[in-house]
């Protein structure tokens, strides 16, 4: 791979330097002409002046857009509020109300409160596979513009995409139609975009990603119309930097999330690397490699490596790449020159090829595979509750898990972050895969709630303070959802939840780096009444501080919330244990088990475990009777033998000593069945008592 050199574009004019050209030309003009006629002079002068003021108005206005231009949109923001104008990234709005800082009512939206633009969703059928041709699979999908039915043995669902797209769209329709050139073109004006394929297995993620993964993974890479997004993606992206002023610096990293555990595909001897958080970078994989490209082929080089590594990786894992998550990952970086300043831009790309979404339960589900589909699917399941959080739209303040897995610690940025987005979602038109196929597309449906409020990258400094923001927020959210959990689970238990809201440990408001009206009343005020600016360095200062107080909360947050855990473990043990004995009692007390919580059918069989119990005692009395009435006949019987014993036979005496022996036995047995009597009498008297004490 060859070493950096920076893409310098063509010196092409800009559109707005072309529109003062254009109107530069009337006034020189209206100069050029020279009339005789002092009438017609003055005419003139009166017109070229009057022109003048228009031009010098033309071009105030001009400078006041180019100056809001190069300010960053934080500086924007904070500009907007000062002037009490509405947030320029703040969407029109209609309906939400809330009460601004000057303590008026304002009507707006919550749309406009929260702002933003839509993740964008395609969805794309794949055709179908000679697998599914040969068994006759059923067709269950019928794309219409942006329309697509899903149909199944009489069932419909209608579902309505951003952009759909049948089996019959190729390669370069699908780059076409999905608009992946406004993206790469924003992730040059130094936006961070993001494009993600989602589906089942086999539904054409990798193909329309990248293209033929065989192709992609051979030593001679060969261009033709099977390639995906991301080499057409390259090739459009050094045609549009030739056509720009600015300078350009291109890198790129491939990185692959298999069980939870990040590997640099460029560099795959670096074992597993880790997932880390700082000001700069937000969450970042730590030591991975990042390659410099210079030119198109660099970057295929890039691709082709990483696609290759992904499969040996597989090979050697015992895995197949479907199995694990993709991220290749573009960096922009771009230089614009204008007299002593240079205006410096970071514009990212990120090109990510989930695993397959198939469902635990499909998968062989023993040993190191349900950790790895665990895994797998933890990712895709934050993901998942990620989206899930982040369009529902009646939470205004959702807890979004983020950190719960790599992956959408990763992807943080492009959901409900300042990326622009695209999800594109694949799925099979084959009936086979109906579950997966309506899965696949709720999921899209949801992702299309998502709002991302998408930010040029100008100065690195604005970066830290925005990373430092964002994650206060996500963990002053995570702890408030834990504090909450923490507080349910202590609900009878010996459990102390941590006391952080002490008046001195209160949350501090922050400067006001945010849109968030409730945060801008921290402005310092100066001494003729105005909002003062605050250094930067000390608003970093205090983000940092503040962002160390919640972390340290996170963190006795997180144990107390493992203790608890760990109680409601050993009292879920406890209780089962009781629960095992309770059942046991009650089968042999109260009769079946089934009618247990039903005080009806509890009484019930109470009641018949009652009358039950007098009929077995009246039962044995009976059985009593007649055996007392036996023993006195044998007793007679016995005695009548021993007075007429001396003329007895052997016989006799034999026939005597057996009648003794039954004699004891019978009782042995009435003792027996006396003692039982008792017992039942007991119980019946207790049972009758709890009965008296329940009803
Ligand atoms: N739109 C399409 N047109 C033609 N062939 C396609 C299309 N989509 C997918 N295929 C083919 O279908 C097969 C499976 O596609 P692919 O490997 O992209 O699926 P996948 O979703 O990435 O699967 P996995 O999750 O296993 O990686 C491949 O042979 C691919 O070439």
């Amino acid at each position: 791979m060859k070493q950096s050199q920076s893409v310098k574009g063509k010196n092409l004019k800009s559109q707005s330097q072309q529109g003062l050209a254009k109107n530069q030309s009337p006034e020189k003009r209206v100069k050029q002409q020279n009339s005789v006629n002092p009438q017609f002079q003055q005419q003139q002068l009166q017109q070229q002046q009057q022109l003048q003021y228009n031009l010098q108005q033309q071009q105030q206005q001009l400078q006041q857009q180019l100056s809001q231009q190069q300010m960053n949109p934080q500086q924007q923001i904070i500009q907007s509020q000062i002037n009490g104008q509405p947030n320029p990234y703040e969407a029109p709005s209609t309906h939400y109300s809330f009460k601004s800082n000057n303590n008026t009512n304002t009507n707006i939206s919550y749309e406009e409160y929260t702002g933003g633009e839509s993740v964008k969703v395609a969805l794309r059928v794949r055709p179908m596979n000679n697998l599914e041709r040969s068994r006759g699979d059923e067709y269950c999908v019928k794309c219409s513009g942006d329309s697509i039915q899903l149909n199944l043995k009489g069932q419909q669902k209608n579902y309505k995409f951003n952009y759909v797209l049948d089996e019959n769209t190729s390669q370069s329709e699908c780059f076409l139609n999905c608009n992946v050139g406004e993206l790469l073109e924003s992730a040059l004006d130094g936006y961070s975009a993001t494009i993600f394929a989602y589906g089942q297995t086999g539904s054409g993620k990798t193909y329309t990603m990248a293209g033929v993964e065989e192709k992609l993974g051979r030593e001679v890479y060969i261009s033709d119309e099977t390639e995906g997004i991301i080499p057409r993606a390259v090739r459009y992206l050094w045609q549009a930097m030739a056509q720009r002023e600015e300078q350009f610096y291109v890198k790129a990293s491939f990185t692959e999330i298999y069980n939870e555990q990040i590997r640099d595909l460029l560099n795959p001897a670096s074992g597993i690397l880790h997932c880390r958080w700082n000001v700069k970078n937000g969450f970042f994989v730590e030591d991975l490699m990042i390659v410099e490209c210079t030119n198109v082929d660099d970057m295929i080089a890039v691709l082709h490596e990483g696609m290759k590594n992904r499969k040996t990786g597989a090979h050697e894992l015992n895995k197949d790449s479907s199995r694990s998550h993709s991220i290749l990952t573009v960096y922009l970086i771009s230089e614009l020159v204008s007299g002593e300043q240079t205006m410096k831009r970071y514009g990212k790309l990120s090109f990510v090829d989930l695993a397959g979404s198939e469902r635990l339960k499909e998968s062989k589900s023993h040993g190191d595979m349900i950790k790895e589909t665990g895994n797998i699917n933890k990712s895709l399941f934050t993901l998942g509750k990620v989206i899930q959080s982040l369009s529902d739209k009646k939470a205004k303040m959702p807890y979004v898990p983020y950190r719960d897995s790599k992956l959408t610690m990763l992807l943080m940025d492009s959901l409900g972050g300042t990326a622009k987005a695209l999800m594109i979602a694949c799925i099979s038109p084959s009936g086979v895969y109906y579950d997966e196929t309506l899965s696949t597309m709720n999921y899209a449906a949801r992702t299309m709630n998502i709002k991302n409020k998408p930010v040029v990258q100008m100065d690195q400094k604005d970066q830290i303070i925005y990373n430092l923001q964002r994650e206060i927020d996500l963990l002053r959210m995570e702890n408030k959802y834990l504090r909450e959990q923490l507080q349910r689970v202590s609900n009878g238990l010996p459990i102390e939840v941590p006391d952080f809201l002490s008046p001195s440990q209160k949350p501090k408001n922050l400067p006001p780096l945010t849109k968030n009206p409730k945060m801008s009343t921290s402005r310092p005020i100066s001494n003729d009444g105005q909002q003062m600016e605050i250094p930067i360095n000390k608003i970093v200062q205090e983000y940092q501080f503040e962002l160390n107080r919640i972390k340290n909360e996170n963190e006795e947050l997180r144990n107390a919330r493992e203790v608890a855990e760990k109680n409601y473990h050993v009292v879920m043990n406890n209780n089962n244990a009781l629960q095992i004995k309770l059942e046991n009692i009650e089968r042999v007390f109260i009769g079946n088990p089934a009618n247990k919580g039903d005080i009806n059918k509890e009484k019930m069989s109470e009641e018949y475990m009652a009358s039950a119990l007098m009929l077995e005692n009246t039962e044995l009395k009976k059985r009593i009777t007649e055996l007392e009435q036996k023993n006195i006949e044998l007793s007679s019987i016995i005695k009548k033998n021993l007075n007429g014993a001396t003329n007895s036979s052997p016989e006799d005496l034999w026939e005597m000593m057996q009648i003794k022996q039954q004699n004891q036995q019978l009782q042995q047995r009435v003792e027996f069945l006396q003692a039982r009597e008792k017992d039942l009498l007991n119980d019946l008297m207790r049972l009758q008592k709890e009965s008296n004490r329940k009803y």
